[in-house]
Parts: structure tokens; sequence; C-alpha cells
């Protein structure tokens, strides 16, 4: 599949979601800093600063800062890769980690060199998800060449995509799917290695044993969800989702076999009525996970997934030692409960993997799998994009452009506007069909 057939199969798909776009693409319109649209020399590779979104404390979004004057990362091991960024997206981690969520955990693993002079981890650069190309190797590296187009999910310890450049190790890094733009491809990396961590290691699941398998998915409407059923339906598996009434056509189009509607009703009875599932995955968390157990098949192995844990809030505010005790009590008593009802209870967490997202690449050339970009924001808007992911109701990905203009896409300084390959008039027909006629 070529990018201008998935570039317009995903405006056919999600149409819908233009008015978002176009709203937030309006806002707060030109009043800060430049557009990063240069090509990387050789001489600034070597530069010691670079633009960069960062954070010097912990807070809202008035916490959010551009400066020029970032430090800039260097190849200083042999497995590392050096990255221009030419897109960054945003997750509901950046918000809570901009709040200071993981921070006693997250300041551990960070490297010593980025630390500031008292041991500070400020200033932190958010943003886990990179598409990019390649600019420096060390030694070591022999996946990547300078030039490659990459992307990757950048651990949380690490310095984040907001920024010129990043660093990562070569393990991290995967090549980019070539059917895709950059502002296409960065809308995956950190919600597919979330997904293939929870649904293969946590779930079970792999593509060779999903055929006979049905999968519940609550929350299936943003970033995790809407790449767990595409991931799902590629490997065979039947797929039941729970979602907003106005999600319905997003996730149905990406081939959720069973859509239930969770504002229309009681979902547990709703979803009570249908044979029950070999694996769920919680997006969702709170109430849901009260219900969702007793929707598994008893001793046949089937296994509940949440990604909504409380082992960081836990050692956030319990300090490293007792967090970490209390969390491991808490999930033990959780699995032992329900091993004893005949079902499995786990935790997922995002887990860093290169190899795995080079399997999503080729699902995604095959045309098996697509980017679902909600909104795009320009590099000047980035207090903008958190704004957007805030407000909640995701519907797919946040996206930044970072660096270089895309093929067929185009965000102009000045009014945040995003353009495409279509005329301006054709682009606001579009978004003109999608709102609702009162
Ligand atoms: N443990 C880990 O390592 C990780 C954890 N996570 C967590 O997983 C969760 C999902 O992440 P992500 O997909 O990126 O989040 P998003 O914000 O992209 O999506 C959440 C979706 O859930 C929908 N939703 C909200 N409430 C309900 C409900 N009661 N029933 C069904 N759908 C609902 C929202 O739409 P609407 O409100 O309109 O219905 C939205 O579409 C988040 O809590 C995130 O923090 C994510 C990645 C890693």
């Amino acid at each position: 599949m070529g990018s201008v057939k998935v570039t317009a199969c995903c405006r056919q798909l999600f149409l819908p979601y233009a008015r978002a776009l176009a709203l937030t693409t309006k806002m707060a319109s030109g009043n800060i800093i430049c557009c990063l649209r240069r090509n990387l020399s050789s001489s600034s590779r070597l530069r010691s600063s670079m633009p960069a979104w960062v954070i010097d404390e912990y807070g809202n979004n008035g916490v959010l800062r551009f400066t020029e004057e970032a430090t800039a990362p260097s190849v200083n091991s042999a497995s590392e890769v050096l990255i221009q960024v030419h897109a960054a997206s945003l997750n509901p981690l950046d918000i809570s980690m901009r709040g200071g969520y993981g921070s006693n955990l997250l300041k551990l693993r960070r490297d010593p060199v980025s630390l500031g002079q008292n041991g500070s981890e400020f200033p932190i650069i958010l943003g886990r998800d990179v598409s990019g190309v390649v600019v420096d190797c060390g030694s070591g590296v022999t996946h990547f060449k300078p030039g490659d187009e990459v992307w990757a999910a950048i651990p949380p310890w690490k310095q984040g995509s907001l920024a010129e450049m990043v660093n990562l190790t070569e393990y991290e890094v995967s090549h980019k799917p070539r059917s895709l733009s950059h502002m296409e491809a960065v809308s995956i990396p950190y919600v597919a290695a979330t997904a293939l961590s929870a649904l293969v290691n946590a779930g079970g699941l792999c593509r060779n044993n999903c055929a006979n398998k049905r999968v519940l998915i609550t929350g299936a409407s943003g970033g995790v969800g809407t790449f767990s059923i595409q991931l799902l339906k590629a490997w065979g598996a039947h797929v039941t989702v729970t979602c907003s009434h106005n999600a319905e056509g997003l996730v149905r189009g990406l081939g959720a076999d069973e859509v239930v509607d969770y504002t229309a009703g009681d979902v547990a009875a709703e979803l009570g009525l249908l044979e029950k599932f070999d694996v769920i995955l919680d997006n969702v968390g709170g109430d849901s996970e009260q219900w969702a157990l007793g929707m598994l098949k008893s001793w046949s192995g089937a296994k509940y997934v949440t990604l909504v844990t409380p082992f960081l809030l836990n050692i956030d505010s319990m300090g490293l030692l007792e967090g970490a005790v209390h969390s491991g009590l808490n999930l033990h008593q959780k699995a032992i409960t329900n091993m004893c009802k005949g079902v499995f209870y786990r935790w997922g967490f995002y887990a860093p993997d290169g190899p795995a997202l080079d399997e999503v690449s080729q699902l995604v050339d095959a045309g098996k799998i697509l980017p679902v970009v909600e909104a795009m924001f320009p590099f000047s808007q980035v207090p903008q994009a958190f704004q957007k992911l805030e407000g909640g109701h995701a519907r797919g990905k946040t996206v930044v452009t970072v660096a270089q203009e895309e093929e067929g896409t185009r965000v102009t300084e000045e009014e945040g506007e995003v353009e495409t390959s279509d005329t301006p008039e054709q682009v606001r027909e579009e978004v003109r069909e999608a709102v609702p006629k009162r």
C-alpha cells in the first residue's frame, strides 16, 4: 500500500474526525517561536544545543517552555542511534508525567549524564513517540545507518521527542513503514509497544494462536484501542469493544466485530449477553475491573490484562520500597483471588521493543494496520496539543510536526492550519461535510 492510498483511505475512514482536527488546529494561532524546518547538516549535528519544549518543574500546561538552548544529545556509546525528529506524538502518559507522575522511579532510571548539577531531572523533554531520520550511529550499531527513516517508542526515563533530536539504543528503534509519512507513522510506536506487551507478554496472544480467540477491548476508541483492534484482526481474533456511541463508526471501520456503547446503559449487562472472552484488554480501569473479570471463560487459561495500574502512583505516594511492596502485594492478592475463580489477572505495561515494531511495520506496509491520526499540531503549538489531549475523548492520536514538511501534508506556521495534498478548498469542503448538520 502506497502512502497516497493510506492517506486517502484514512481520510475516508476518519472524515468524522476532521472536525476535531479543524477546531484544534485553529487554536491560539501564531503566538510563539519558529517552526523547525531545516535539514540537519553535519555542522548542526555537532551543535551542543537544540530547540525543544521542556519542563523545569511539574505542573499544568503552564510549565511547558520552549527553548532554543536545550542540551543536544550525541552518540555516547556503541549501541546508540541519534535521530533527527520529524514528528512526535502525545500519549496520556505525557500529561501525567508533566504533573510528576512516576517521577520517583523514573528519576532512578534516568541517565546520570542527563541529570542536572544537584541531581535534578530537569529540564525534562516529554514526547514518547518519534518518527525521524538517523543522523549518527555508535560503532556497534549494525541495523541502522545515517539517512535511514526510523520510528520508535521512547522509554519514559529518556528525554523525549518534543525536540530536534533524540538519542536511543539500537534495540529501541525500528525502520519506519515505507507506506506512511512521518506524521502518520508517529501515531503508532508507543501504543503499539504497549499493546504488544499487554496482549503478547501478559495476554499470551500471538499471530499464530488468535484464530479462535474472543477478545474484549475496553476504551477501544483511544490510541491503544484503535491499534489493538487492528492488530488482533490482522492476527485473526474475534474482537468486541466498548466505546462511546460516536466512536462506533471508527472502531467498526478498523475491524471491530461487535461494539457495545458504554454510554447507552448497563455495559456489563450488555456484554453479559455475549459469549465469554479468552482475553480482555482493559484500557479504562476503575469500575470496569469489577465486572470485566466475570466476562472471561473460566478454567480455560483466560486472561484479564489492565493497563490502568496503581504501580507508579504507589511509588510516587509511598516511596520506592513501600510503593513497590504494596503494589506487589496488591497484584498478588488479585491474581490469587482470580486464579481461584479460574481466570488470570495481569497488569500490562509499555515495554520498549524495536524488533516488535519491525513486525508492526510489515503489517502497516501490508495495509493491515492504518494510522489513526485525530489531530495534528505544528511544533509551535505543543501546549495546544497538550490541551487537546487533556480534553479527553481521544479518537486515535494527537501528533506534532517537529521538522521537515511532509510530502502531501503541510502545517502552516502562521495559522496552525493543516493542509494536505488536496487544495485548501477541498480540505475545507471535507471539514464542512464532516460537521453534523443542525
Ligand atoms: N500501563 C502502561 O504502561 C500504559 C498505560 N496506558 C493507559 O491505558 C489507558 C488507555 O491509553 P490510550 O488508549 O492511550 O488513552 P486515550 O486517552 O487515547 O483513549 C482512552 C479512550 O477511552 C474512552 N473511554 C473513556 N471512558 C470509557 C469507558 N468507561 N468505557 C469505554 N471507553 C471509554 C475515551 O473516549 P470517550 O471518553 O469519548 O468514551 C478514549 O477514546 C490510559 O489510561 C493510559 O494511561 C497507556 C499506555 C501504557
